[in-house]
């Protein structure tokens, strides 16, 4: 695929990607485009569809799937998430770097496509914060934060699978994490240092 490489975001739930993702689609508005992926869970208080994800059922996505219209798709704690192929396309096509946010293991489905994204996983310090931080946001029951837990040991300790990651953001402070994030962008994407700097 031709333009600047996507960025994928990944890291355990609770770990801080979307708080940094639209810190960052704020901040640099008209450089990056989010990928809208699709899921079969419900939406939370406050989220949109079409704008967050595109909302659906499990018979509906399997449908999609079968078509394929799927670049990736994944099971997580009880629920179908996936990127189409419509949904980077339509970022690609406004000319703005794709940000995808996807689990590890949709880390791993698009490391088998031509996608050639940047990859970066955002961590928490602990799985004690990244418990705290699940409960602090009060949108899991008490068995989708036991299974979300779950996940996170398993990515805590793949993330630094050699090769896997291009690089690993411990979010502790909010702040440092934004600013480690914002200088990896530059570094990679040297074609947008101009526009993310000004
Ligand atoms: N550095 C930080 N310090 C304290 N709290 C944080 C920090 N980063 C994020 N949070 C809080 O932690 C909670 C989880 O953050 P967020 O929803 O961004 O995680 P996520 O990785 O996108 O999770 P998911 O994958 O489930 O969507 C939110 O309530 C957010 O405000
Ligand atoms: N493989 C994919 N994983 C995805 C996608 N969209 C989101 N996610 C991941 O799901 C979990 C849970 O998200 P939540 O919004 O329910 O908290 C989180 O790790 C996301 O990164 C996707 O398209 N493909």
């Amino acid at each position: 695929m031709s333009g600047p490489r996507p960025v994928v975001i990944s890291g355990p739930s609770g770990a801080g990607k979307s708080t940094l993702l639209k810190k960052l689609l704020k901040d640099y508005k008209g450089v990056f485009g989010f990928s809208v992926s699709h899921t079969t869970r419900d939406p939370r208080p406050g989220e949109v569809d079409g704008k967050d994800y595109h909302f659906t059922n499990r018979k509906a996505m399997q449908e999609d799937i079968d078509k394929g219209e799927f670049i990736e798709t994944d099971e997580f704690s009880g629920n179908l998430y996936g990127t189409s192929k419509s949904a980077v396309q339509d970022v690609r096509a406004k000319g703005l770097i794709c940000i995808l946010d996807v689990d590890i293991a949709g880390v791993r489905h698009i490391k088998e496509t031509n996608l050639d994204p940047i990859y970066i996983s955002i961590q928490p310090p602990s799985i004690e914060v990244l418990e705290e931080r699940l409960r602090g946001r009060a949108t899991e029951t008490e068995e989708k934060i036991q299974s979300r837990l779950e996940e996170a040991r398993t990515d805590m300790e793949e993330c630094n699978e050699p090769g896997l990651f291009d690089i690993v953001i411990v979010n502790s402070d909010l702040d440092e994490a934004y600013e480690k994030l914002q200088s990896v962008l530059k570094e990679f994407e040297k074609n947008v240092i101009s526009v993310m700097s000004r």
